[in-house]
């Protein structure tokens, strides 16, 4: 049988010990290595030639990504997800007892559990690999790091720095890890094994001093100055996660309790929140989320067929959308990207977003001015159809306006190659309807990008009914190499993302008509778990942009997506939201020096006085159960392909709450008879739009699941 674990001696007495673990791509850690290197440990301590440790990986690009999640989430008991994080605790604390010099050699991802093995070495150096990156993730997955994690790292690298990383799971480039203290040096792939040796020859050595700023030398230094950091951090972490996730709150109590009752004791209540955490409701949905989209990264989204190859792409219109997906096409995909705008303005406005977002990485030294330019000298401009000839896929991002669109799939037939994919970025017109302009339909396919394109992850791949499995696979490897995660949906009006938003928003408009002021709205919504609420988002996304889809949306659908009428009166005041600083919030001057605020004019276009304010609970039921009964009318429809795709679709889209795990997690939280019930109450109340889809009558009756 392969081994985890190969122990070399080398002539110059230092000892290494790789770490394989064989058939899989990346290390993980699991409770069976335990006893294999404790072993490994005594064997080590027992033969007095061995004066030094090195600790390496075998894995190309992976050192250890961390404990095997799969582990963690086949705990059953509070008892078990503990006794796997005393287990951790014994080996790293024997790892760092050691009384010769262990030396971590790190070359690739480092993560977790990973880095907490790192940190239970005396020493640690880096590849200056591109692939190397260290950090402490478990808060995105609703846990924390339960390998002593929470009591080494501040000690290495102060209370603030810790806090930072552990509560929001960044991960550290080799620079950044030398600056701050978490490693000792950083060198060549080629050399790292060599420096390693040569660092534990040399024999133990203090951390180096980390050079932390006054104020936190300060605060860092003293009982009270260390309270004044955890309380601080404790009330940031309440505002941003509105008590709905509970590791954040964990972290901080392992480490005041560690710094102030010492490490012994740090450890015992670090296992213990640990385990609490494992078994949560919250960390459950976010290992799903893990698990849903690791299984979609080698999904083809047409079985079996093998993706054709995309060396250049053409980007029709160079507006925000457009710029942003050349941006992505030449950032992250690393494909020369060639935009088409009548306009030089819009030429000029898509270089411009392209260069702002790559020059911002310059800024931080997380890029060099010549590799800013190098990426640049991907995306070329023109105002006319040249050099195109050779575009194997175009992106168009243009108006809303149907014959525009079949101008331009005509074009592009006429000037690009037989094989060359015709891709859409409308958010309502259906694809059906954009192809019937096409002579080779099996070409078009939707390709629906959201706002800001370079920070949203998710793509809606949209087929229609001719459009190729070829087409189809090579537009999601496309999209996965824009750093995308995309989801195939099948045509329909607003396709999925916003079908499901639509309705979601409609209720939210009922509530403000209602009498629910817009703040309550939206305080409602954010302490549910979305990012920012409805009033908030229609402002974002533009009114007379949400004006626009909702009619499409009903003609397609039926009257339930029909918008308040009272809602035409914002247009008629010419209110769009943020982008010409007229909505639901105040913008400009005033508004920026003093934070949010409500423009209450709203309240006079629309003949209302706010002030009911119902329980925020129940204002984010009602837009929230629409939301929810929607989506299983998508799936009901096919217009999703599994629920998992549609908790996929909600949390990257719209931000879903993610400790939900997404609409049908949720669902399955709730149960399929609560949802319904809940939905007839509503629906006596305030009439038919409410009413259950048939799917969701049926899995209540039968009191089935969408998950196991
Ligand atoms: C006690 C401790 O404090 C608790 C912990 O350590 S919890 C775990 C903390 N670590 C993490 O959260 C890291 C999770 N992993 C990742 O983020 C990403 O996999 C990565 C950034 C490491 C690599 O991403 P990428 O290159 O796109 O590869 P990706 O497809 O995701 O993963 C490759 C394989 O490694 C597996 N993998 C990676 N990390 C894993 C982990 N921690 N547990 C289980 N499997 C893991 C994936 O499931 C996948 O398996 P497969 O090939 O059989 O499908």
């Amino acid at each position: 049988m392969e081994k985890t674990f190969n122990l070399v001696r080398r002539e110059d007495g230092i000892a290494v010990l790789t770490i394989d673990v064989p058939g899989e791509t990346m290390n993980t850690l699991r409770t069976e290595f335990g006893p294999e290197i404790t072993e490994i440990l005594a064997e080590i301590k027992a033969d007095k030639s061995i004066k030094g440790l090195v600790l390496a990986s075998g894995k190309k690009d992976c050192f250890v990504a961390g404990a095997d999640i799969s582990m963690l989430d086949a705990c059953t008991s509070v008892e078990d997800a503990k006794a796997l994080s005393q287990q951790g605790h014994i080996v790293f604390n024997e790892l760092e007892a050691m009384s010769i010099p262990v030396v971590a050699a790190i070359d690739g991802v480092c993560l977790g559990g990973g880095l907490e093995l790192a940190l239970a070495c005396h020493q640690r150096v880096c590849s200056q690999n591109g692939k190397t990156m260290m950090g402490v993730p478990e808060v995105q997955l609703g846990l924390l790091p339960g390998g002593g994690g929470t009591q080494r790292l501040p000690r290495l690298v102060g209370i603030t720095t810790a806090l930072d990383m552990m509560l929001t799971g960044k991960q550290i480039r080799p620079k950044q890890a030398l600056k701050m203290g978490l490693v000792d040096d950083v060198v060549p792939e080629s050399i790292l094994l060599a420096t390693a040796v040569e660092m534990a020859l040399k024999g133990k050595r203090a951390p180096k001093k980390v050079n932390k700023s006054l104020v936190n030398k300060l605060l860092e230094g003293t009982p009270v100055g260390r309270n004044i950091i955890f309380d601080q951090a404790g009330k940031q972490v309440q505002k941003k996660t509105q008590g709905n996730y509970p590791a954040p709150a964990k972290i901080i109590d392992c480490v005041r309790q560690g710094m102030a009752k010492g490490k012994a004791k740090g450890l015992e209540v670090e296992a213990s929140h640990f385990a609490d955490l494992v078994m949560s409701t919250e960390s459950a949905a976010l290992r799903s989320i893990f698990f849903a989209t690791t299984e979609m990264k080698k999904e083809t989204g047409a079985g079996d067929v093998v993706p054709r190859k995309v060396n250049k792409a053409m980007v029709l219109g160079g507006g925000l959308m457009g710029g942003g997906i050349a941006s992505v096409t030449t950032t992250k995909a690393k494909i020369p990207a060639r935009v088409k705008d009548i306009s030089e303005q819009g030429l000029s406005n898509a270089l411009s977003y392209a260069y702002k977002l790559l020059d911002k990485g310059v800024k931080r030294r997380h890029m060099t001015p010549s590799a800013r330019d190098n990426i640049m000298s991907l995306m070329t401009t023109t105002t006319e159809y040249k050099g195109i000839k050779d575009a194997d896929i175009v992106v168009e991002a243009v108006f809303e306006d149907l014959k525009l669109k079949h101008q331009m799939v005509k074009d592009v037939e006429r000037e690009c190659g037989e094989n060359t994919i015709f891709a859409s970025n409308t958010s309502s017109l259906p694809i059906s309807q954009i192809a019937e302009a096409a002579a080779r339909p099996e070409n078009v396919i939707g390709l629906h990008y959201f706002s800001p394109v370079e920070k949203m992850p998710l793509v809606e791949v949209i087929a229609h009914k001719k459009t190729s499995p070829e087409t189809i696979a090579t537009v999601v490897a496309f999209a996965r190499k824009q750093g995308k995660t995309p989801i195939v949906v099948q045509d329909g009006a607003g396709f999925y993302v916003n079908r499901i938003l639509a309705l979601y928003m409609n209720e939210a408009a009922q509530l403000l008509l209602e009498g629910q002021s817009v703040e309550h709205l939206d305080k409602a919504l954010v302490k549910f778990g979305f990012p920012v609420g409805p009033m908030t988002l229609l402002d974002e996304v533009g009114i007379d942009v949400g004006a626009k889809i909702s009619p499409i949306l009903e003609a397609e659908l039926g009257e339930r997506f029909k918008a308040p009428a009272a809602f035409d009166k914002l247009l008629s005041d010419d209110r769009k939201g943020r982008k010409n600083g007229k909505g639901f919030y105040l913008y400009g001057g005033k508004a920026k020096k003093k934070g949010k605020q409500v423009d209450e004019s709203v309240y006079q276009v629309l003949g209302l006085k706010p002030g009911v304010n119902a329980e925020v609970s129940e204002v984010a039921q009602r837009c929230v159960v629409q939301m929810l009964n929607e989506a299983v009318r998508c799936l009901e429809e096919g217009i999703i392909a599994s629920p998992r795709d549609g908790d996929i679709g909600a949390i990257f889209g719209i931000g879903f709450p993610p400790f939900l795990g997404g609409p049908f997690h949720y669902i399955d939280t709730l149960g399929a008879g609560v949802l319904v019930a809940k939905l007839e109450k509503y629906q006596a109340k305030h009439g038919n739009r409410f009413a259950p889809c048939d799917k969701l009558r049926e899995m209540a009756e039968t009191n089935q699941r969408f998950f196991d």
